[in-house]
């Protein structure tokens, strides 16, 4: 079992290893139904780092359970589904007052509430602190155990603002800026947000393993 003590572990050993690796280019395959998401993360791959993602869209549950246990089980599907590496993601949007919640159970609840329905739910409580939580999970391959590697950004929820054409972008507020995700230039989004933080890892990881011919 992955535990994030063996994360962090492991991620402190690689960011000594990996910053002296030089990569050479590697296909991977980004497991995931969601366009926004996928431009997010090219984008921020993209910076200095030569891996080309293709995607597939395949339809796997999402089971209930704590964020690393819905993504560790996604991620394990997915490489017994496409039979090779992979990478998966998994956002949850957390509320300080529900202790976490909705959590990894976001999709539905935004689905259902829309921005108005998700701001009410804090309506009376006296924190609307929230964090965006992004667990990006790598498989070597079927039958391996998916690894971790997660990103936060704490902020606010707000009334909705700005462009809707990504998730709940409109009504979360990052600590430390006035506009809303939605507001926000895609490349400001990009250095600062939840997915950003969690490839930061995933991208020292793949260099070192780059750097071994593992990948
Ligand atoms: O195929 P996958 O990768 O699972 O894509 P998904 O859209 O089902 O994504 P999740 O299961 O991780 O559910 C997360 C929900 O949060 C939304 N979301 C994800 N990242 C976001 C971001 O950066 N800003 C706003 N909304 C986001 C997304 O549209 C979903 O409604
Ligand atoms: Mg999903």
């Amino acid at each position: 079992m992955v535990t994030f003590a063996t994360i962090r572990m492991a991620s402190k050993h690689l960011s000594r290893t990996a910053s002296s690796v030089t990569m050479a280019t590697k296909r991977l395959t980004f497991v995931t139904g969601n366009h926004n998401k996928l431009k997010e993360t090219k984008h921020i791959l993209s910076q200095g780092t030569p891996i080309e993602l293709d995607s597939q869209d395949l339809d796997i549950p999402e089971l209930q359970g704590t964020t690393q246990e819905v993504a560790i089980a996604k991620c394990r599907r997915a490489a017994e589904l496409l039979g090779k590496p992979c990478i998966t993601e998994d956002t949850a949007l957390c509320f300080v007052a529900y202790h976490g919640l909705p959590g990894p159970y976001i999709k539905h609840f935004m689905k259902t509430l829309g921005h108005e329905g998700l701001n009410n739910m804090l309506a009376g409580f006296p924190t609307k602190d929230a964090y965006a939580l992004c667990t990006f999970a790598y498989s070597a391959g079927p039958g391996t155990e998916p690894i971790l590697f997660e990103g936060r950004t704490d902020g606010t929820i707000v009334p909705a603002r700005g462009p809707g054409d990504f998730g709940w972008d409109p009504i979360f507020q990052p600590k430390g800026f006035d506009q809303t995700y939605a507001e926000m230039s895609k490349e400001q989004k990009n250095v600062i947000s939840h997915r950003y933080h969690a490839l930061v890892k995933l991208r020292v990881y793949l260099a070192t393993l780059n750097a071994e011919n593992n990948f």
